[in-house]
């Protein structure tokens, strides 16, 4: 559906100055996808995402959209190829000065509808995004969360295959979050739409993403489904930013700064256990202590269901000899359960925080 291929973008700051916002970036995405591309501030999503449209055209590289070579379009041919790429933004772009039917309809203007089929229109796409009620109100009126339902329903007017969503929710609280992303989910699904949604927010990806890049500098360090990257990471910054949308960040947060919780003795190891699919209800800390002699005392547990299939962590401290200890680790790892050992890390952080327990 979409392919970018080997695409940079340079912006020139200043004569001596050139800014690498993009490079050397290559990334499919399938008809159906929501393709979520996760970075922090300044990782070049915006701009990758940009040049789908060719609102950024790039300074290398190649993008083709159901087929077509985006670059080598000429005006007219690319004008009437975005009108297949809806875009929405995190502060929506609402024309202050017209209702919000007269939003929806804007897209419509110089199309060949006729006024009532324009009208039937806009009186469908009002309706789908649930305010055919606020045809009259102008966008003032409206919450956070309408006025993105509108922007949705007004790039949704020429019935785009493409629906690109730059930071649409950040400005939203998590509530209105959540139903704007349950209706960008309902409608991949009844229109069969296509969705690259940028955010900074791993929350967001696992809610409705099927698919993940994670930008840093530019670059995707990472890419993948949503199952293979939360399960199996690589990069520190992916890590990251799983840990915070699966609460885990905070399990572990909390158990650095209550000295209560973290009392490890001699060869107590500290574990961080990720589970997939079948595994997360098997009884396997009860085996630990009946096989191995290794107790398992659970400090944080968290289960999520992602795309279907739930992924669990829990926080354990296995106490045991060492060896018990690493055939318990062998255990759990033959068990289709990944297995960090983070005492030593803990420790570190707990000591940065003051905390520490001598
Ligand atoms: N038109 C421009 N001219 C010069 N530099 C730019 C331009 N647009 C973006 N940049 C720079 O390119 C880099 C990537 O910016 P981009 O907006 O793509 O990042 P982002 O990951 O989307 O971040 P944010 O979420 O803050 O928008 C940044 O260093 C930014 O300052």
């Amino acid at each position: 559906m979409i392919s970018l291929q080997d695409i940079s973008v340079t912006f020139k700051a200043d004569k001596n100055k050139a800014i690498h916002a993009v490079q050397h970036v290559s990334l499919d995405v399938d008809k159906g996808d929501v393709y979520g591309i996760v970075g922090y501030s300044g990782a070049g999503k915006s701009t990758l995402v940009r040049t789908i449209n060719l609102l950024q055209r790039p300074t290398e590289g190649k993008v083709i959209v159901s087929g077509k070579d985006m670059m080598a379009l000429n005006d007219k041919d690319l004008r009437e190829s975005r009108k297949k790429i809806g875009m929405i933004f995190q502060h929506f772009n609402l024309m202050r000065s017209r209702t919000i039917y007269d939003n929806v309809a804007f897209p419509l203007k110089n199309s060949s509808l006729s006024k009532k089929e324009i009208h039937d229109k806009v009186t469908e796409l009002l309706s789908l995004v649930g305010l055919s009620e606020k045809a009259k109100a102008y966008p003032s009126q409206l919450s956070g969360g309408q006025k993105q339902r509108v922007a949705i329903a007004r790039a949704l007017a020429n019935d785009p295959e493409v629906l690109l969503c730059d930071e649409a929710t950040s400005a939203l609280d998590p509530k209105t979050t959540s139903s704007i992303l349950a209706l960008l989910k309902e409608l991949n699904k009844r229109l069969n739409l296509t969705i690259v949604i940028i955010t900074h927010e791993m929350q967001v990806v696992k809610e409705i993403c099927n698919k993940v890049a994670v930008m840093e500098n530019g670059g995707v360090i990472e890419y993948g489904s949503i199952l293979d990257i939360f399960t199996k990471p690589q990069n520190q910054l992916t890590k990251d930013f799983i840990d915070t949308a699966t609460h885990v960040e905070h399990g572990i947060e909390t158990v650095i700064t209550h000295p209560t919780i973290l009392n490890l003795n001699e060869h107590d190891v500290l574990t961080k256990l990720s589970f997939v699919g079948g595994s997360t209800g098997e009884p396997l800390i009860a085996k630990l202590a009946n096989t191995f002699n290794v107790q398992g005392n659970i400090l944080f547990g968290n289960v999520e269901i992602l795309q279907d299939t739930p992924v669990g962590t829990l926080l354990l401290v296995l106490s045991g000899t060492p060896e018990a200890i690493a055939k318990a680790v062998r255990y759990l790892q033959d068990n289709g359960v990944t297995v960090e050992i983070i005492t030593d890390e803990i420790i570190a952080e707990k000591k940065n925080k003051g905390g520490a327990e001598e």
